[in-house]
């Protein structure tokens, strides 16, 4: 310590001495320095013309930053497909610009897009849909029939994010479209938990709408052509009411989806959010569970397994059946136009449950015949190629 301070006054000293040396000398090196420098680069500045090419520069580059974000407003015409929210924030704002405002370096022209139940079988084809026409596509599921490894091949992409949520409990982003599909859909899945089905169906609908409201996005209910409960009318059309029970062991999924489409509504009417309902029929396609329960997936897996088909009641009860890209196709087309709905979105041509099953056994007695046909060519091309071996050996190397 002692050292130390001897030190520290020693150096106090030498510092007083150069400064006493220095403001004694009346031609200190600094203030020489300070004279004699700026007239010096003024003189340079005026010399060649430099002056008046720093000028040029500086109105050259504020020009370009005056035009420039005019030339990006007057970008390319946007594909027909692309959908620009109209509600919410320009009734805010009065008259909002038609991309938003977007941060920087992002682009403007594409569309963010919820899907809920994206994790699931028509919600991941749907997902694909909007992904390859260039959309960002935000999946939020809680996997309780959705399934990763439906969306495992977009994982990788930047345009796609997954969020396991359920949503019963409010989430907040920011989005021009909502798809909502989550709620379990196969007859087994929802009535394994009908207090949670039915409160999917409202509290998830109500939170997904608010969201809508919120942040001035469209929505689109999945509904079901379920709400038409044991219709005295066919085919139903979108004017028919339906006859449900609101007692029975499936009123958690149709009368929820009724709710939902009621609430939906009044959204629309009360708070101008803008939505879109689809009814949608029976649906099949890659992706189907084995397990879903559904008659189609039931039936394939019977067939697989060699087992007898099962038929519940009379057969004679019908239904119609449309391919998943066909449903996601109008989907997306029902969210691009001006019609609210509701909307039914099937196949109008129906059959009953016992011709479902004829063509189903037909077709895997066609696909087993396959096989065993294959299977019979494959051996007797193998036994040839053995046989000609061995004559080949025979002549040629046996005296
Ligand atoms: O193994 C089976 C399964 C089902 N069925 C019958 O096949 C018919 C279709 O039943 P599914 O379970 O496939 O589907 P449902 O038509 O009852 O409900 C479906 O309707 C439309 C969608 O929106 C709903 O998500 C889905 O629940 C029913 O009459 C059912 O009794 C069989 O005969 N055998």
């Amino acid at each position: 310590m002692k050292q130390l301070h001897k030190q520290t006054s020693l150096n106090h000293r030498r510092e007083e001495e150069m400064l006493g040396s220095s403001e004694s000398s009346p031609y200190s090196p600094k203030s020489i320095k300070h004279t004699r420098s700026l007239p010096r680069s003024i003189n340079y500045l005026l010399r060649e013309q430099r002056l008046l090419f720093i000028l040029v520069g500086i109105l050259i580059g504020s020009t370009f930053f005056i035009i420039q974000p005019t030339l990006s407003r007057m970008g390319p015409p946007e594909p027909a497909h692309t959908f620009l929210p109209r509600t919410g924030l320009a009734r805010f704002s009065g008259t909002r610009p038609r991309t938003g405002r977007v941060p920087v370096g992002i682009g403007g022209r594409r569309q963010r897009i919820v899907v809920t139940g994206g994790a699931g079988f028509v919600g991941s084809h749907l997902v694909d849909k909007l992904i390859a026409r260039g959309d960002d596509v935000i999946v939020i599921d809680n996997f309780f029939t959705g399934r990763k490894e439906n969306l495992v091949h977009l994982f990788g992409n930047p345009r796609f994010e997954l969020i396991r949520h359920d949503v019963v409990e409010p989430i907040l982003l920011e989005v021009d479209q909502i798809y909502h599909l989550a709620c379990p859909a196969s007859p087994v899945h929802y009535k394994y938990n009908p207090v949670k089905t039915i409160k999917t169906n409202v509290m998830g609908t109500l939170n997904m709408l608010g969201l809508a409201k919120r942040i001035g996005a469209r929505f689109l209910l999945t509904s079901t052509s379920e709400v038409y409960g044991d219709p005295l009318e066919h085919p139903q059309k979108e004017t028919y009411w339906g006859n449900v029970n609101p007692i029975g062991e499936r009123s958690c999924y149709d009368e929820g989806k009724r709710t939902a489409e009621t609430l939906a509504m009044d959204y629309h009417r009360g708070a101008g959010v803008e939505v879109r309902i689809a009814r949608i029929f029976n649906t099949y396609g890659p992706r189907m569970c084995l397990d879903d329960g559904r008659v189609v997936s039931n039936f394939v897996a019977q067939a697989i397994r060699k087992q007898p088909l099962t038929v519940y009641g009379d057969g004679k009860q019908t239904r119609s059946f449309q391919y998943v890209s066909d449903l996601v196709n109008g989907l997306v087309a029902l969210m691009e136009s001006e019609h609210v709905g509701p909307f039914n979105l099937g196949n109008p041509g129906e059959f009953t449950m016992l011709e479902l099953a004829q063509v189903s056994y037909s077709s895997s007695l066609l696909s087993l015949s396959f096989v065993h046909c294959f299977c019979l060519q494959l051996c007797l091309f193998l036994i040839s190629v053995r046989i000609c071996y061995d004559m080949c050996i025979l002549f040629l190397f046996i005296p």
